[in-house]
């Protein structure tokens, strides 16, 4: 499949190396204005371009990632440059609706919201699209299976899924850093505090995915009666551990509801 990736940025080159590393068939095209920071991507077998209409017409899926007040002059070079095709939109805030009424009915507005993990096919990219594009938008969900998991949402969820799946990668790191911090001040170089860190919410991720329980139920498997790690939580939720994420993410939302 031939895949034409618009805005060679972080989250556009996220994807492109997870192609290059998780599927052997694609062949990818990604472009930017200023190439020189991804040319390396080239040695991977990716197409790198300064030309957003070089070879577009024989795409399969176009991807845009760019920023959202790009959409306008990006299209408008774009779209009469192709007919025929399934546009993934992962620009946050731009509707199915405005999407298709930019790209014309002869072309699929899909919308994706990937994260960064992508690169290493652990992208959570939830994907939106109009029920009567079901079957044209199926290219995108099986390419973006391929980097992790992809579920289908509604369109109205599409917000919040950007601040659950996108900006969430940012919370989690935030609190591998958090957890890194705690583990140098208790005797750890921060090397080692930090792969500990990481495997660790690796690991707790992964018994979550398997066993598809509420986290409750394995929490309760850790906190031993009288044991160090609940008086741990208790004490991280007295001063806000849980309320703080939370409100932290309904501001996130927020911000992109404007
Ligand atoms: N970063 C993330 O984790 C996520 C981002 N998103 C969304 O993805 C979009 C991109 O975000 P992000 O990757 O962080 O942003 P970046 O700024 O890193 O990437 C945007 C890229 O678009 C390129 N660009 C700008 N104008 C053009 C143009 N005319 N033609 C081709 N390329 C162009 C820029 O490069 P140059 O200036 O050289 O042209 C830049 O590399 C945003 O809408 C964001 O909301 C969604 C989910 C996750
Ligand atoms: O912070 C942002 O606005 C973008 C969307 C989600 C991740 N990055």
């Amino acid at each position: 499949m031939k895949v034409h990736i618009i805005g060679g940025g972080n989250l556009g080159v996220s994807i492109a190396l997870g192609l290059s590393k998780f599927t052997t068939e694609n062949q990818i095209t990604i472009t930017r204005r200023n190439t020189s920071s991804i040319l390396y991507l080239e040695k991977l077998g990716t197409t790198v371009s300064t030309n957003n209409t070089h070879l577009i017409q024989e795409a399969d899926i176009i991807i845009l990632t760019i920023k959202p007040y790009q959409v306008d002059t990006v299209l408008s070079e774009i779209v009469p440059a192709f007919s025929n095709k399934v546009i993934a939109s992962a620009v946050s805030g731009l509707s199915i609706e405005n999407l298709q009424s930019k790209i014309g009915d002869s072309n699929t507005a899909v919308r994706i919201m990937p994260n960064i993990a992508a690169q290493f096919g652990a992208s959570a990219t939830c994907i939106a699209f109009q029920e009567q594009n079901k079957d044209k938008a199926q290219v995108v969900v099986s390419l973006f299976q391929t980097l992790g998991t992809a579920p289908i949402i509604d369109e109205k969820l599409m917000d919040a899924a950007t601040v659950l799946a996108a900006s969430g990668t940012a919370f989690a790191l935030r609190y591998i850093r958090a957890s890194m911090q705690a583990g140098i001040e208790i005797g750890f170089d921060w090397q080692t505090a930090l792969s500990i860190s990481a495997q660790t919410v690796k690991g707790a991720a992964e018994m979550l995915l398997e066993e598809k329980v509420h986290p409750e139920q394995l929490i309760d498997r850790v906190t031993t009666p009288q044991g160090c790690t609940i008086a741990g939580l208790n004490e991280m939720e007295m001063h806000g551990f849980s309320s703080s994420l939370i409100r932290g993410i309904k501001t996130s939302l927020k911000q992109i509801k404007g």
